[in-house]
C-alpha cells in the first residue's frame, strides 16, 4: 500500500520536451469492441510531441478499418498507419512466410509489420481495450530514466457502468494491485504487456518481437530479455485504465482463469496464490494462533478479515487516486463476490485442461506458456489488387531470424524527427 501510495498518482518532474525521445505507439486491434472509438481518440489526443500511431488490424474487417479511418482523417496532424492483417504478407515472399509461420502468439502475428515500421526508439504495445489521459504517454516516457528499459502500468479500470464493472474495479485494485505491486517492489519480473513502454534497442537486440512469437505470455519473456540485458523494469505513475465495452461476471472470470493458466507455466510460486488471498490466510492465521498461543481462532479470523477488507479498501482508493464510482456498500458486495470467485478461478486453472480460449481461437499451452494452436492462424490470403501495391513496401527486419527464440523459461524469476513534424497518414 505504501508503494502504490509512492508511485501512483504524482506528478511527473518537468524536463525540456525537446529531448524526449519519439515513441511508436502500436496498437493491435481484432474487432469492433464496443467503446473501441473512443478509446482510441484518446491516443489522437496525447499531449506529446513526438509519437505514431501504428494500428495493426488482425483479420480485414471493414467497420473496424472504417472506423480507424474516420478517426484518422479527424486528426490528420497525427502520425499514423494502418496495418491490416490480410496484407502483411501479400508479397508473395516465401520467405516472409516462413518466417511466421512459428510465431504461435496472434498478439505478436498482428503486431509484426507495425514493429518493423515502427520509427522511433522506444515503442509503446498499447492493447486496445484501453483509454489512455493525455498526459499518461509523458508520464510513462518520464518514468523511463536511464537505467530503465522497460515502464509498465499496471492494469485497473475505468470508471463504467454495472455491478460486473464494479467486480473488476474492485479485484485491479486490491488483491491484483497488492500482488503486482508486491512483486515488483522486491524486484521480481511481474510485467503485464497490457501497457508497456519498451526501448526498442532491446528488442532488435534478440531479433524482434517475432523472438516471443512461440510464448503466450509474451509480456513476460519481453521483460525477462529486458532484464537480462541489464535494464530496470518500472511501474508507471499511472495505471492502466481498461475501458473494454463488453464486461461480465462471468466474462472476467474466464479471464481470470485463462490469465492464472498463464502464471502456472510462468512459475510454479502461482500454485501457492491461493494461499495469500483473505480466507485463506484467516483460517491459516486462527490455526496457528491458536496452536501458539491458545487464541480464540474464530475471534482471530474475524479480525483478520475485517482488517484486511479496511485495507483492500484503502487500497483501491490509493490506485483510483480518487473517489469511488460505486457505495461502500457495492464495494463490500463486489468484495465479497471477488474474494469466494478466486477459489473457483484457482480451482478451474489448476485441475483443468492446458487449452485457452483467447479472441475466439483455442491454444494448448505447454511450458512456460510455449503455444501450440488449435485453431490456426488466418494464412496470408491473396490481398486486394490496391492492398498487394501498398504492402509490398512492408518488409521485415533483415536482423529477424525465424531461429531467435528463447529459451523456455519454466520458473524464470527475475530480479529484475523534427518535435513538430506530423507526416500525412497513409495506408501501408
Ligand atoms: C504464502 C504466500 C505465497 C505468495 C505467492 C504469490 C504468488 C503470486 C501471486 C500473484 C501473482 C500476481 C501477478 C499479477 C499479474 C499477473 C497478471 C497476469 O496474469 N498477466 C498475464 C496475462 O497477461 C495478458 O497476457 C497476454 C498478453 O498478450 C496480454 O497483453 C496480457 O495482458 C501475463 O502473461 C503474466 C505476466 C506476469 C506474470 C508474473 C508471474 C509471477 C509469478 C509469481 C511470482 C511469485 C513471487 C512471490 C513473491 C511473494
Ligand atoms: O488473437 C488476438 C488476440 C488478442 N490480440 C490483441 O491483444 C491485446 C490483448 O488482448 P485481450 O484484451 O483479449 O487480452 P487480455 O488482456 O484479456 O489477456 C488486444 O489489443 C487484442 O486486440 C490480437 O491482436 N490478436
Amino acid at each position: 500500500m505504501s508503494y502504490s501510495l509512492y508511485k501512483f498518482h504524482r506528478k511527473p518532474s518537468h524536463s525540456n520536451l525537446k529531448e524526449i525521445p519519439g515513441v511508436s505507439i502500436i496498437k493491435p486491434l481484432t474487432g469492433l469492441d464496443t467503446n473501441l472509438y473512443e478509446n482510441l481518440k484518446t491516443f489522437f489526443n496525447l499531449q506529446y510531441p513526438r509519437y505514431e500511431l501504428l494500428f495493426c488490424v488482425q483479420e480485414h474487417d471493414n467497420e473496424l478499418i472504417d472506423l480507424i479511418e474516420r478517426l484518422r482523417e479527424e486528426y490528420p496532424d497525427v502520425d499514423s498507419q494502418l496495418f491490416v492483417g490480410s496484407q502483411k504478407f501479400s508479397s508473395g515472399d516465401k520467405l516472409l512466410k516462413n518466417d511466421t509461420m512459428d510465431i504461435k502468439n496472434p498478439k505478436i502475428y498482428n503486431m509484426l509489420p507495425a514493429y518493423e515500421k515502427a520509427q522511433y526508439p522506444y515503442i509503446l504495445i498499447s492493447d486496445s481495450g484501453l483509454l489512455m489521459h493525455e498526459h499518461t504517454l509523458y508520464d510513462m516516457v518520464m518514468c523511463m530514466t536511464d537505467n530503465v528499459g522497460l515502464v509498465h502500468q499496471m492494469p485497473f479500470t475505468c470508471d463504467r457502468k454495472g455491478f460486473a464493472a464494479s467486480v473488476e474495479k474492485v479485484y485491479f485494485g486490491t488483491q491484483h494491485a497488492r500482488m503486482y505491486m508486491t512483486i515488483n517492489l522486491i524486484g521480481i519480473n511481474c510485467v503485464t504487456g497490457m501497457s508497456c513502454l519498451i526501448r526498442k534497442e532491446c528488442i532488435d537486440r534478440v531479433g524482434g518481437l517475432r523472438a516471443f512469437g512461440h510464448y503466450i505470455a509474451e509480456d513476460y519473456y519481453i521483460a525477462y530479455e529486458v532484464a537480462k540485458q541489464g535494464w530496470k523494469l518500472r511501474v508507471a505513475s499511472t495505471p492502466a485504465q481498461q475501458n473494454s465495452g463488453e464486461y461480465s461476471v462471468s466474462t472476467w472470470i474466464d479471464r481470470m482463469i485463462r490469465w492464472c493458466k498463464l502464471r502456472m507455466r510462468l512459475s510454479p510460486l502461482a500454485y501457492l496464490e491461493p494461499l495469500q488471498e483473505c480466507f485463506s490466510s484467516a483460517i491459516l492465521a486462527g490455526i496457528v494462533t491458536n496452536y501458539l498461543f491458545e487464541w480464540n481462532a474464530l475471534v482471530v479470523a474475524a479480525c483478520h478479515i475485517l482488517i484486511w477488507f479496511i485495507l483492500d479498501y484503502l487500497m483501491l482508493r490509493i490506485t483510483q487516486g480518487g473517489a469511488l464510482p460505486f457505495s461502500k456498500f457495492e464495494f463490500a458486495i463486489a468484495w465479497l463476490l471477488r474474494e469466494f470467485s478466486s477459489f473457483y478461478i484457482y480451482f478451474k486453472a489448476f485441475t483443468g485442461s492446458s487449452i485457452v480460449k483467447w479472441r475466439g481461437k483455442e491454444y494448448r499451452l505447454g511450458s512456460g506458456t510455449r503455444a501450440e494452436e488449435l485453431s490456426s492462424l488466418p494464412l496470408p490470403p491473396p490481398a486486394p489488387s490496391l492492398l498487394v501495391e501498398s504492402s509490398s513496401s512492408t518488409t521485415l527486419s533483415s536482423s529477424s531470424s525465424s531461429n531467435s527464440t528463447l529459451p523456455v523459461a519454466g520458473p524464470h524469476l527475475l530480479s529484475s524527427s523534427s518535435s513538430s513534424t506530423k507526416q500525412s497518414s497513409q495506408l501501408v
